[in-house]
């Protein structure tokens, strides 16, 4: 007989939710571990209204609502937060982008089927970049054969200039980026010219691309904070953010490069570019070094946003940006989301697996909080 959670997924002759908990909690005792009381789990602030076996396992897991999410939706605080997100998984491109350790392309692949899998319809694959800068996505051609086929996603890859977007298209890419800064220095270091000269380069990437009928999403980096020159005054993102949308950018992404927001900071800038591009085209990208990438991602989703960037087990980090650390978890982002009741489509129970993978080829532990905790705590999760 199966036991636990599984027990109530697979064995019919366990019905009683009471009969789960208590067969969740011997197990737990039996391997030594400490299983959360009954009144432990009801008072829960997000999970307290529901039985143990829904928190434990489908609560977690999935982004089905309840009355309680009902309740919540109608509060003034949320009353502004979409019903559905849109997460744009960017794990295997700026996850990776930062390891030393080249990591097989097969391994890559298998991320992103996994990433596909727990229902991710936006994972960004790779960058069509120079293999001199970015040495371990230099066998972006590779990836993208390797996920011919794998349908229910959009894979799109980074170019940063025509010869970048020339080779996406060889291999068969269907969507790109281009991406820029709201800080000169960073515009330096990170593609080596200045922002002007980006833009320059982008309209013709963006033209290129419009003549293909291929969607091209702009990023902007530094939107808040740059390593080199501090904090970045919200009217150069709405700058460069009016500039992408001029040129043609379906969707401009917000990015926090070294994760230094705060609803302080990220609430101007957010302010000063809705002015100039509909809020339905924007995206937030927000790096968690300071432990504020959901709090930033909480405001931005009250301001009406409704599209998150987020990288699988938190991986990432900006070679450009010492000290940054990776990209807010996508595991506490659903997690988040599941709280709030807003539909995502993701599995999360899948998406902890394919961060499980990932990080045991990396050989390091998940920087996903939720991740970690539902690891230890549930153990239908670590028993997959
Ligand atoms: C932009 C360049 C190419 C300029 O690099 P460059 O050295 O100024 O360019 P270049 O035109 O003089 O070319 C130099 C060499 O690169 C080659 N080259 C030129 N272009 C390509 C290409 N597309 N694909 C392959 N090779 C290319 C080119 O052929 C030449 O090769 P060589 O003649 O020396 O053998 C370079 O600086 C570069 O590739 N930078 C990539 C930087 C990068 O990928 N950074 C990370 C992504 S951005 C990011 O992570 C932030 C984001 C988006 O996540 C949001 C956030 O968090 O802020």
């Amino acid at each position: 007989m199966s036991t636990g959670v599984d027990a109530l997924e697979t064995n019919h002759s366990v019905t009683s939710k009471s009969q789960v908990y208590d067969i969740e909690a011997q197990n737990y005792m039996n391997k030594g571990r400490h299983y959360p009381s009954r009144s432990q789990i009801h008072q829960h602030p997000i999970v307290g209204t529901l039985h143990p076996h829904i928190c434990m396992s489908d609560r977690h897991y999935s982004t089905q609502y309840t009355d309680s999410m009902t309740i919540n939706s109608q509060h003034k605080l949320l009353g502004n937060i979409p019903r559905y997100v849109k997460i744009v998984e960017v794990g295997p491109r700026d996850g990776l982008q930062n390891e030393k350790e080249i990591v097989p392309t097969a391994v890559k692949v298998e991320l992103i089927k996994m990433l596909v899998n727990s229902g991710l319809q936006v994972v960004e694959a790779t960058s069509f970049v120079s293999p001199k800068w970015v040495p371990q996505l230099a066998d972006a051609k590779d990836v993208i054969e390797g996920i011919k086929g794998v349908g229910g996603a959009r894979f799109p890859v980074l170019t940063p200039n025509l010869k970048g977007l020339e080779a996406a298209l060889a291999a068969g890419v269907k969507e790109v980026a281009v991406f820029s800064a709201a800080s000169e220095s960073f515009s330096r270091s990170n593609i080596n010219c200045s922002i002007e000269e980006s833009l320059a380069r982008y309209r013709e990437v963006a033209s290129a691309a419009r003549k293909v009928s291929i969607p091209i999403r702009g990023y902007i980096s530094c939107v808040v904070g740059c390593p080199m020159e501090g904090d970045v005054h919200p009217s150069k993102v709405a700058f460069v953010a009016e500039e992408l949308l001029k040129m043609g950018c379906d969707e401009i992404s917000l990015g926090d490069t070294i994760g230094v927001g705060t609803p302080g900071s990220v609430i101007p800038m957010i302010e000063a570019v809705k002015k100039v591009v509909p809020l339905e085209k924007l995206a937030v990208h927000f790096h968690d070094t300071y432990g504020q990438a959901l709090s930033n991602i909480l405001v931005s989703l009250q301001m009406g946003i409704s599209v998150v960037d987020s990288s699988v087990s938190g991986l990432g980090g900006c070679p450009y940006a010492k000290g940054a650390t990776g990209n807010v978890a996508t595991e506490d982002v659903v997690y988040m989301l599941n709280g709030l009741g807003v539909k995502t489509n993701v599995d999360l129970r899948k998406l902890i697996l394919a961060g499980d993978f990932i990080r045991k080829h990396l050989g390091r532990p998940s920087e996903s909080k939720a991740a970690t905790a539902l690891n230890k705590t549930v153990f239908c999760a670590s028993k997959l």
